[in-house]
């Protein structure tokens, strides 16, 4: 795995938290995607190196939905850039992790993606990231 992509916060209202981190980072959200297939709206800041993913929930069965009602507004996941996916996600199911998704999925900002269940790996759900090259 290469270095962190992104951390994932999950927020309940979009708007307000947008303000929020422009404020609090110096910067404007360079993105916002709707990826419906994760029932998730998200908006893109950068801090030097790093990059900060804001997620709210579009659809009740949101993975963030539940997490909001769980646990409240905070960091959802960590997300890793790698090289090649398959062959990352080949090494993790062979080193015992479960994944949850079997095949890579499109997520945001034109990456392919897959999560790691956080039972496996200290309550964190992790993300690994490939970026979809032209
Ligand atoms: C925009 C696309 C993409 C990107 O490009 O960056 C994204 O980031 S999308 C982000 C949203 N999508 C996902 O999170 C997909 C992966 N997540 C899942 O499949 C599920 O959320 C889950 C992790 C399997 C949990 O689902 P479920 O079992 O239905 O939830 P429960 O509410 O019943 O919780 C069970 C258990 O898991 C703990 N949990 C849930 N979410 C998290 C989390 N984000 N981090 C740590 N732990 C989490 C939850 O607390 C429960 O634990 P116990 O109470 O100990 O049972
Ligand atoms: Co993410």
């Amino acid at each position: 795995m290469n270095k962190i992509e992104h951390i994932g916060i999950a927020v309940k209202n979009m708007d307000i938290s947008c303000s929020l981190y422009e404020q609090l980072l110096g910067a404007a959200c360079y993105k916002k995607e709707l990826v419906a297939s994760e029932g998730v709206n998200t908006a893109f800041f950068k801090t030097g190196q790093n990059k900060i993913e804001l997620l709210s929930a579009t659809v009740a069965d949101s993975p963030i939905a539940k997490f909001l009602e769980r646990k409240g507004e905070g960091i959802h996941h960590i997300a890793f850039d790698v090289e090649d996916i398959v062959v990352e996600m080949d090494r993790l199911k062979a080193a015992g992790f479960v994944l949850l998704n079997e095949q890579p999925k499109r997520g945001a900002d034109n990456k392919l993606v897959c999560f790691v269940h956080p039972k496996g790996t200290n309550g964190v759900l992790v993300e690994l990231c490939q970026e979809i090259k032209a």
